[in-house]
């Protein structure tokens, strides 16, 4: 235990704003008394970045994100390449990648998985120089992220309401793929480029995909019809969007895409780019707490 030196980078707005809690919380559980650890808040966007650039020199065997997927993504892909173990406090509201590698959502259990979970590497996807380590894409969810970034109100409701507006006003965009070997077009509602398999809240977009794999999963789904919402709504959060005939999965270490492709997100956070878009794979460049690899959970993959 005592080899452990733990820095958690918190996002005080994320979420509820319940960072604030997490002194408290480390205060309380008793294996922390035995640990060394700092904590950091974020007072900007981007500054968790410049926080984890300065304490790459300071020996910390861990470095754990408090925040929503916005900042894991800042955190996690600063540390690309140091060899430090990046963990998450989940405070956002999806907290996708955090459940992907199975962190619970309660904040105390999450603390205990930090100090007991083993350790992996996974892959990070360069989108366009852009790193995401979890979902991103174009088309639907790219809409739903750049309006929601306009609403004064953060949090689940306003997210909700982002996607039902825009699924009245988006029609879906033509794409033309480069992907192993392979040229086509295809008309897409959604187009994903996944790490691991979900969203958030478990509504998974890529059921093939794991973190190790050395992959990048590319999603398309065709806008469903109205009759088939509730059936799509069904398999989206249950893993079982394989089953629709209007969703496909092509998994790929690098991808070259053209089209109307510049409104994007990247983890959840809205980015405008340059098309084309080039998609590739970093294997195993990030170490992770994985608790899913220790309780064996979902079959332990990650
Ligand atoms: N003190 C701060 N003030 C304003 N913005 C901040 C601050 N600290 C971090 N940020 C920015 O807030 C953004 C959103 O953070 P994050 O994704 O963690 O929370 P969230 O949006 O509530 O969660 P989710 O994405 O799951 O809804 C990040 O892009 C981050 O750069």
């Amino acid at each position: 235990m005592d080899k452990y030196r733990i820095l958690f980078i918190v996002n005080p707005i994320s979420g509820f704003g319940l960072g604030w809690e997490i002194p408290y919380r480390i205060r309380h559980i008793a294996a922390y008394k035995h640990i060394e650890y700092n904590i950091r808040f974020t007072e900007y966007a981007g500054h968790a970045k410049e926080i984890v650039e300065q304490a790459k020199s300071q020996n910390y065997t861990h470095i754990v994100a408090a925040g929503g997927d916005g900042t894991v993504n800042e955190i996690g892909t600063a540390l690309m390449g140091t060899g430090i173990a990046f963990g998450v406090i989940s405070l956002g509201s999806g907290n996708g990648f955090a459940r992907h590698l199975g962190f619970s959502q309660m904040m105390t259990k999450a603390l205990k998985q930090i100090l007991k979970s083993e350790t992996t590497n996974i892959d990070v996807v360069e989108i366009n120089g852009l790193y995401s380590l979890n979902v991103s894409g174009f088309g639907f969810d790219a809409e739903v992220a750049h309006f929601f970034s306009t609403m004064k109100i953060r949090g689940i409701f306003s997210y909700i309401y982002s996607i039902v507006r825009m699924w009245f006003r988006y029609p879906g965009k033509r794409y033309r793929f480069h992907v192993n070997g392979k040229t086509w077009e295809e008309e897409c509602f959604v187009l994903s480029v996944a790490n691991s398999s979900q969203y958030g809240n478990n509504a998974s977009i890529a059921p093939k995909a794991s973190l190790r794999d050395g992959l990048v999963d590319i999603c398309i789904l065709k806008r469903p019809k109205y009759y088939q919402i509730p059936r799509f709504l069904y398999c989206f959060m249950n893993s079982k969007i394989a089953r629709l005939p209007y969703f496909s999965e092509i998994q790929c270490t690098e991808a070259f895409i053209e089209g109307d492709l510049a409104k994007a997100h990247i983890d959840g956070d809205p980015y405008t780019l340059v098309p084309p878009v080039t998609v590739k794979v970093h294997p195993g460049v990030l170490k992770v707490i994985a608790p899913k690899l220790s309780h064996k959970k979902d079959g332990g993959k990650v």
